[in-house]
């Protein structure tokens, strides 16, 4: 890279190097066109010193609210309980930020007119579903309903709170198990660490109130498997997508992927897709 190049490069730190924030800082190491991997934040530095010093160009360490004072863009992909610690302090400082826990943006919206108000873009990418560029189009006219069904293995929903909280037990189901059946704001409250994908089909679209949702926990399957139906006055649509669960099996593989692909468009000459 030339020194001009370099020195025009978008900035993009990242918060969080689990399952998706190591994917997204070994793609950008590698090197996405006119892109530079700034800084980062973790819990533990010691616990991602042999990840971070194997990366061509280590980037900082930094705290997470520090991480937009050194990138145009903060790529959030810690815990939603860290959300509003890390979109603060960049959309203050008028940064983008791309959120993955976005079902933690429900209960914090107001970063939205933080950002609106300071010159900051809060951007949440299509992630671990399909389609939400057929559902932006949609909602340009009228969206009449839009139905999901999420199925996921076991070990992918162990913990989520609504299972907690209801003492229900999943470990030796014989056969699906529907736990859910409600909104996406609902579903996002039981469930943070497992539907973030409907929150975000829920902001492309009708919201978090209007849009159903079924959780189940299926022994029978092996992916996260997302069906989707949408009625509007424009089309009707049906989509799925099965993925395969990543290192965090509650989290699939494709949603690091979804981050990367949304980055490279960043500074992209052809651009394919809304
Ligand atoms: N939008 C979508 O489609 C999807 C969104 N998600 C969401 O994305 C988020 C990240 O998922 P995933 O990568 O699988 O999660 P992981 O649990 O694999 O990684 C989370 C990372 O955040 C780090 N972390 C935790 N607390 C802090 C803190 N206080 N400061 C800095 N870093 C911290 C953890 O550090 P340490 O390693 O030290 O524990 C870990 O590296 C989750 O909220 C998940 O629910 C997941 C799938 C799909
Ligand atoms: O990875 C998936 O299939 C979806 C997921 O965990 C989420 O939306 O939080």
């Amino acid at each position: 890279m030339t020194e001009q190049r370099a020195s025009s490069a978008l900035r993009v730190a990242i918060a969080g190097l689990g399952s998706i924030g190591t994917k997204i800082a070994t793609a950008l190491d590698q090197g996405i066109e006119g892109l530079a991997l700034s800084a980062a934040a973790v819990r533990d530095p010691a616990k991602h010193q042999a990840f971070i010093g194997g990366l061509r160009h280590p980037p900082k360490i930094l705290p997470i609210d520090q991480l937009g004072e050194v990138a145009d863009i903060v790529v959030e992909c810690a815990p939603s309980s860290q959300l509003r610690a890390i979109v603060e302090p960049a959309v203050k400082r008028g940064k983008a930020v791309v959120v993955v826990s976005v079902g933690g943006l429900l209960d914090n919206f107001d970063l939205v007119d933080l950002a609106r108000a300071n010159g900051g873009r809060i951007i949440v990418p299509t992630g671990a579903l399909i389609g939400l560029d057929a559902v932006n189009a949609a909602a340009i006219g009228t969206i009449h309903s839009v139905k999901m069904v999420t199925r996921k293995p076991i070990d992918g929903l162990k913990g989520a709170p609504f299972i907690v909280q209801n003492k229900i037990d999943i470990d030796n189901l014989g056969e699906p198990l529907k736990l859910f059946e409600g909104s996406a704001r609902e579903a996002a409250k039981g469930f943070p660490a497992n539907v973030n994908v409907a929150v975000a089909l829920s902001l492309a679209g009708i919201g978090p109130d209007r849009t159903e949702i079924q959780v189940w926990a299926d022994p029978t399957v092996t992916r996260n498997v997302h069906r989707i139906e949408v009625e509007a006055d424009s089309a009707r649509f049906s989509m799925g997508i099965e993925n395969i669960p990543s290192e965090n099996p509650k989290t699939g593989l494709i949603t690091a992927l979804s981050v990367i692909a949304l980055l490279k468009k960043q500074r992209a000459t052809l651009c394919v897709g809304t």
